[in-house]
Formats: structure tokens, C-alpha cells, sequence
């Protein structure tokens, strides 16, 4: 659960957060989408308890985060944009030393540590930090923030640098922690995964919350269905200028917004000696929601 109220943060003159609200009332997946710079970053950082804000209030999980960022700690996973590894560690003494910070008992350090890199498929093979590709180091990184199996995860652009495979099982992952009941934060540029995934989306823009909702919700506010309609033409010059259309795997397409319109456009294609070939219905993606904001 999380409760925020009028969230603002300056960054000496500059506003990075213009009083952002929302609430959710069960844990699940949480994903805040939007341009760069546009805050998520900031408001990630406050939701882990790490920045705070220049005024506002936000509870989560019955925590008063601001008031006592501390207590957020023991329950919290936080994993950030780019997380610094330390190169000359090899992965389980990595793992080893945040147990230890952590307070874990070495048995359960060792437990757990076995436990993450086989479900997140991370072989350690001895290898120090600074020889892992990428995305392995990534998945350490994860993993060092499951550790302590906490129950607020807060992520940053968790799978970034991963390739599709991992970053899938990443995914795929997040999904099992959700049922598990944890409360996931993210925050993602890959906006095709964060709606295949996400509960709550919220989308900020220049520090604002500009829609915030399931992705129903969304879905009603950025419009309805478009059509989509796919057609051949040997001349597309004969449509005239007044309709629209581009060009799409080796035909054209047009949109329509409703009925009246489709009938229209595929007479208007038919006259001009066109041909349709099919006529697709779908609700705006996200990528297209932000896209209008
Ligand atoms: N410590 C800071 N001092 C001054 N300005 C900052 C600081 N941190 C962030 N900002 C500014 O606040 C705004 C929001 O930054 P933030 O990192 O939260 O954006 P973001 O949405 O995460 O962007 P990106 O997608 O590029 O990571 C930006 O204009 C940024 O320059």
C-alpha cells in the first residue's frame, strides 16, 4: 500500500517534482513511465527513502517514509540506475559481504545467496565482478537487493543492459515476487514490458503526474479504439490529399476513429482501385500514450 500526498522536491531552483498524489491500496507491480527527466528517478529515490522531499507526505506499508526513512530499510530492496559493483569480488563474497551489512547469519547468507543465483540463472563460476558481462552484473545487482528477501522492491530501470532473454526472465521474475505479495516499484524506458506487467501505471511529465491508473484505466482516458486499416494500391496518388496514410510493410494503412470514418476511408480506397486487405482494432499502447502527453 502506498499513500502520497502533494510529493515536491526542488533541487535548488529547479522543480523536479511539482506535488505528485496517488494511492494504491494493494501491493503489486507499480510502474512510473516518462520522457527524461521527467522525475522518475526522484521519485523512485523518495520512495526508497534515500531523498527527501522538499515537502509532502508519503506511507508505505503503514511506514511514515519521510518521517522515518530508517525503518523502511529492513524491508526494502533497492536497486538503482546504475549500481556499482566492486570489481575484485567474486559474487558470493559479494553476496557474503551485503548478508553481513544486512545482519544475515552466514548460514542463511549462504542459503539465500545459492537460492537467488539459481533462480535468476547466475553460475558462479569464481569470476570477480569486473570480469561479468553486463547483464550478469546486473543480476547480481539484483540479486544483492533480494537478499534479505525484503518486501518493497524499488527498481530502476532493472533490466537495462540485459538481452531479451534475461531481461524476460527478469520480467518473469517480478511477476512471481508480486504473487508472492511484495509491493514493486519500477521505473522503465522499455514501455511494451512495463505494460505487460504493471498493475498501476503512472505516467509524470516535467514532475507532474500526468495519468495514473491500471491500464484499462489508461486506456479509457487516452481514447478509445482505433481501426487500422491495411490496403494495396497501385496508385496511391488517386486516394487524393485528404486522406491519410502511410506506408506499412510493403502496403499503406489508415486510421479511423470510428465506424462512420472506416466506412468512408474503405470506400474512398476502393474507388481509387485499392484493395483492403484487413482492418485491425486496438486500444492506444503506452508508448502511444506518452507519446501524447
Ligand atoms: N541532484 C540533482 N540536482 C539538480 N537537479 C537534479 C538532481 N537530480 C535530478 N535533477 C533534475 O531533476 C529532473 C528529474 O530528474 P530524474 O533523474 O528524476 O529524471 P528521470 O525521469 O529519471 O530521467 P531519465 O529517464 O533521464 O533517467 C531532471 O531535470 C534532473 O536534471
Amino acid at each position: 500500500m502506498i499513500h502520497a500526498r502533494n510529493i515536491q522536491k526542488e533541487f535548488d531552483s529547479f522543480v523536479a517534482l511539482k506535488g505528485v498524489d496517488f494511492d494504491i491500496d494493494k501491493n503489486g507491480i507499480f510502474g512510473i513511465i516518462g520522457h527524461n527527466g521527467a522525475g522518475k528517478t526522484t521519485l523512485l529515490k523518495i520512495c526508497a527513502g534515500l531523498l527527501t522531499p522538499t515537502s509532502g507526505t508519503l506511507e508505505i506499508d503503514g511506514i511514515n517514509v519521510i518521517a522515518d526513512p530508517n525503518a523502511l530499510k529492513e524491508r526494502l530492496g533497492y536497486l538503482p540506475e546504475e549500481s556499482r559493483l566492486y570489481d575484485t569480488m567474486t559474487i558470493s563474497s559479494y553476496l557474503s559481504f551485503f548478508g553481513e551489512i544486512y545482519g544475515m547469519p552466514r548460514r542463511e547468507i549462504k542459503l539465500r545467496s545459492e537460492e537467488l543465483l539459481s533462480s535468476l540463472n547466475l553460475d558462479d563460476e569464481g569470476k570477480k565482478l569486473g570480469e561479468l558481462s553486463k547483464g550478469m552484473r546486473r543480476k547480481v545487482a539484483i540479486a544483492r537487493s533480494l537478499l534479505h528477501d525484503p518486501t518493497i522492491l524499488v527498481y530502476d530501470e532493472a533490466t537495462s543492459g540485459l538481452d531479451p532473454m534475461s531481461s524476460r526472465f527478469i520480467t518473469g521474475y517480478f511477476r512471481k515476487l508480486r504473487d508472492e505479495g511484495k509491493m514493486i516499484i519500477i521505473s522503465a524506458h522499455n514501455l511494451f514490458q512495463v505494460e505487460e506487467i504493471s498493475d498501476i501505471v503512472m505516467i509524470l511529465s516535467e514532475g507532474e503526474k500526468v495519468a495514473f491508473g491500471t491500464m484499462d484505466e489508461l486506456r479509457e482516458q487516452f481514447g478509445s479504439l482505433t481501426y487500422y486499416i491495411h490496403f494495396r494500391i497501385r496508385e496511391p496518388e488517386s486516394l487524393g490529399e485528404h486522406l491519410l496514410f502511410s506506408q506499412d510493410d510493403g502496403g499503406f494503412v489508415s486510421t479511423a476513429k470510428d465506424i462512420d470514418q472506416l466506412n468512408r476511408i474503405t470506400s474512398q480506397i476502393d474507388a481509387a482501385g485499392g484493395n483492403v486487405e484487413r482492418i485491425e482494432s486496438r486500444y492506444p499502447t503506452l508508448e502511444e500514450m506518452l507519446m501524447a502527453v
